[in-house]
């Protein structure tokens, strides 16, 4: 299983943060890999841990005022991004053109979908993998894997009709060793968290919890 930690813009010290995933990644074996704010992609991958964009624009080089260039995002040390989270939507063309500018700069993809049709639909556009999150359970104390498992079974079904090759992650409310478990029996291949990490007192016990059933 990955476990794949979105920092989002919680008031957390990402560098501690992600201190601590390496450790714990390299203690249990576990893939993890930290998110963190754009401005905090070097210092972060500079851990050594396994580092992710939160988004990279569909945009290449150019008069972009703004934007976060999948090739910079690259050289700060970013080794995949996600795209299309519920809280940084895109649109179907976009997302089309970040995966390409993602893949252009080597960065693995993780596209977001909000149900099993948007991840068949995202799936279609060949990203490396997608993640289900129903809005509703995004930082809550609920695991989707317990609150809507039928979400997460039908989006693994949905992304395999479209493409086999494409992982299945998934996300909200994800905070232990169980909810870990119950997202791998409906055939996720990954986790996406935030809060169950950034916002918790101790983020390394967090994660040591976290991935303890895989160790
Ligand atoms: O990107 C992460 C997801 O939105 C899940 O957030 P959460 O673990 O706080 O529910």
């Amino acid at each position: 299983m990955f476990v794949l930690v979105n920092l989002k813009a919680y008031p957390c010290d990402p560098i501690a943060v992600a201190e601590a995933a390496r450790a714990v990644a390299e203690a249990s074996g576990v893939r993890i890999a930290i998110a963190p704010q754009a401005a905090d992609l070097a210092a972060v991958a500079d851990t050594g841990v396994e580092t992710w964009a939160q988004h990279v624009s569909p945009n290449g080089y150019g008069s972009h005022t703004g934007s976060t260039l999948a090739e910079r995002a690259a050289a700060a040390g970013a080794e995949g991004t996600l795209l299309n989270h519920s809280e940084n939507r895109m649109k179907l063309a976009d997302i089309d053109a970040s995966i390409e500018a993602a893949r252009r700069a080597d960065l693995e993809t993780c596209v977001c979908g909000n149900n099993p049709a948007q991840i068949g639909a995202v799936a279609a556009l060949g990203p490396d993998s997608v993640a289900v999150e129903p809005p509703e359970l995004i930082g809550g104390d609920v695991s989707v894997a317990s609150a809507d498992p039928d979400i997460v079974r039908d989006a693994v079904a949905a992304a395999e009709a479209v493409d086999d090759g494409v992982d299945v992650y998934c996300g909200a409310g994800i905070s232990t060793g169980d909810d870990l478990d119950a997202a791998a029996d409906l055939g996720a291949s990954g986790v996406l968290l935030a809060s169950g990490v950034a916002k918790a007192d101790d983020p390394k016990a967090a994660l040591e919890a976290l991935v303890e059933p895989l160790a």
